[in-house]
């Protein structure tokens, strides 16, 4: 299974995200810059947290027109898996491709620390390797983690169970406690908590780890190959 890390002027998650893959997977992972044009080598698009084009405008507005997100779309369509991680969150929202927004936080402080979250639906292929309702600790980072979305979307989020992620205790003033929501299909993941960060104890917290062997192991299947850990 092959990985990009896609790679925006500003971000800065992007070898945490590479270096998630290589230590906790081995799987052959590339750095891909936000220019390409050519995803199509790749089975999942990691979509990383930092500042994009400085966060000048709203997070991830600039990010958006980048030539790759083209790209990502058309991974989208295909089924291929998408997971925006923080401003990889904000991107993707921004692109149209997860319903909502993603406000400033209800503090106006970037805040930084661990969280707890509730694995509020383990059928996807980002996190079939923990259980439903499972609480996991994830770190944040961010100034714009205040998830907002209309009724209507709300509604059919909750229908459909695309709310994934939840936090125990809110520390944003997100909709719902929300902390990570997929598409209708369910092969693209927007977060705002750093999996990337939680893949060893020396981290605090190794919890983010099966959400790596979760999609890997989502892949596997779908290519008729052994599950792995
Ligand atoms: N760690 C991140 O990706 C931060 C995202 C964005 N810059 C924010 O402050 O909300």
């Amino acid at each position: 299974m092959k990985f990009a890390v896609l790679v925006f002027p500003g971000s800065n998650c992007d070898i945490d995200c590479y270096k998630a893959v290589e230590d906790v997977l081995g799987e052959p992972v590339d750095y891909v810059w936000h220019t390409a044009t050519d995803l199509s080598a790749y089975d999942c698009i990691l979509v990383p947290g930092g500042f994009s084009y400085g966060d000048y405008l709203r997070c991830g507005a600039i990010s958006r027109f980048a030539p790759v997100m083209n790209e990502v779309a058309k991974a989208a369509e295909q089924g291929k898996f998408i997971l925006g991680i923080c401003n990889g969150f904000q991107i993707l929202t921004e692109a149209g491709l997860l319903p909502g927004a993603l406000r400033r936080n209800m503090s106006m402080k970037f805040r930084c620390h661990d969280t707890v979250l509730q694995v509020a639906n383990n059928n996807t292929p980002f996190t079939r390797d923990y259980a439903q309702g499972e609480e996991i600790v994830i770190p944040i980072a961010h100034g714009e983690g205040n998830y907002y979305c209309d009724e209507e979307t709300l509604a059919r989020l909750q229908a459909n169970n695309q709310i994934v992620f939840t936090y125990k205790s809110n520390p944003n003033g997100s909709l719902t406690d929300i902390a990570g929501i997929s598409n209708e299909q369910g092969n693209v993941l927007g977060m705002m908590p750093h999996p990337e960060r939680a893949v060893d104890q020396l981290l605090g917290t190794d919890d983010g780890k099966r959400m790596f062997t979760s999609i890997l192991n989502a892949w596997r299947d779908k290519h008729g190959a052994a599950s792995v850990r």
